[in-house]
């Protein structure tokens, strides 16, 4: 089984650090989910470990060996970095026709990718008549041609309609059961967390986070509540939380949120203090929420709104 092992890389690019003494594995038989935000080192890593750009410091092997070692890289790994990478001009089943031709695979080849990536009936169409959508799929198509060990996608839901994006879901947890190394890189947590069985996390080219999907779900999906009572019991029900150790913050819309409770416990409280509860309210802090606090400050670049509310707040 085909691994992809990343050891203590580096990439400096001039004065910019793009990957930070990186170490991980991909493992086969499960997808692995790859994000970050804006400038983390995504791209850079996997054109790193394909050999498309030469480390400053450390190894990326799959299987044991450098990409450019491979014998047959096309039937070992399969790749998707840029959908726009394919020839306008060409038609998208003469663009998998060239690939595969240059590696050694038949005409039937084509025609199952073509088909398995919904293309079949617009295999005729040249390439610069798609849509994105359209384009990701040829890309996915190109990347399953060798009926590779090892799959790399990145962004591959990008431009995709519901439909698409349904579909490469499924088709990463298939690739994944049939034993094989997946890796897919994201920009959202959500959307990973619905396919991905293992999450690494980079923000400005460091690893943050190297765990199964379900321990990061449980360890960062917390419970807290929503709670509102009348102006004149705030301060002795203020006191009640602190007496209690519960963390709370009072809204200018006059909730209280208390992290880490559930509302049978708040609810609990008030009634043996004596305090009327107005609305009494159990939420979850969701995922990508959980996301966002783990890479703040690691994000490159923030947009104009963001930096403005973390200026408001400090
Ligand atoms: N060829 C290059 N020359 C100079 N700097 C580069 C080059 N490629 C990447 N970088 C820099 O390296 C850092 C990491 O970029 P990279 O594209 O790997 O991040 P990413 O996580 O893939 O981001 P995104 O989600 O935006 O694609 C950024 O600061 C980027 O500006």
């Amino acid at each position: 089984m085909t691994s992809i092992d990343v050891n203590e890389l580096i990439k400096d690019y001039g004065a910019t650090r793009a990957v930070d003494r990186l170490t991980f594995s991909v493992r086969p038989g499960r997808v692995t989910g790859f994000l970050g935000p804006n400038g983390a080192g995504k791209s850079t890593t996997m054109r790193l470990v394909l050999g498309l750009d030469r480390p400053t410091g450390g190894t990326a092997t799959i299987g044991g060996r450098v990409y450019a070692a491979l014998n047959d890289p096309l039937r070992r790994v399969g790749v998707l970095l840029d959908a726009q990478a394919a020839h306008g001009s060409r038609t998208a089943r003469d663009h998998l026709l060239t690939l595969a031709t240059s590696n050694g695979l038949g005409r039937a080849r084509v025609e199952e990718v073509l088909e398995e990536a919904g293309l079949g009936r617009v295999g005729g169409r040249r390439v610069k008549t798609f849509s994105l959508g359209m384009r990701q799929r040829l890309g996915i198509a190109a990347a399953l041609l060798g009926d590779p060990e090892v799959i790399m996608l990145d962004e591959p839901s990008n431009g995709l309609d519901p439909e698409g994006i349904i579909w490469v879901r499924e088709l990463m947890k298939r690739l994944a059961r049939e034993g094989r190394t997946v890796l897919v890189s994201s920009h959202l947590m959500n959307e990973t967390s619905s396919f991905a069985d293992h999450l690494i996390v980079l923000g400005q080219g460091r690893l943050l986070i190297d765990m199964p999907m379900q321990e990061f779900l449980d360890s960062r999906s917390r419970p807290r509540v929503r709670v509102r009572v009348a102006k004149t019991d705030t301060p002795r029900f203020s006191e009640a939380l602190t007496r209690k150790g519960l963390r709370a913050e009072h809204g200018q819309d006059g909730f209280w949120t208390v992290e880490a409770a559930r509302a049978a416990e708040i609810g609990t409280l008030a009634a043996a203090e004596g305090i009327p509860v107005l609305q009494l309210i159990d939420e979850q802090t969701t995922l990508e929420q959980a996301y966002l606090d783990l890479t703040a400050g690691a994000a490159e670049f923030e947009s104009a709104a963001d930096t403005r509310t973390t200026r408001q707040e400090a």
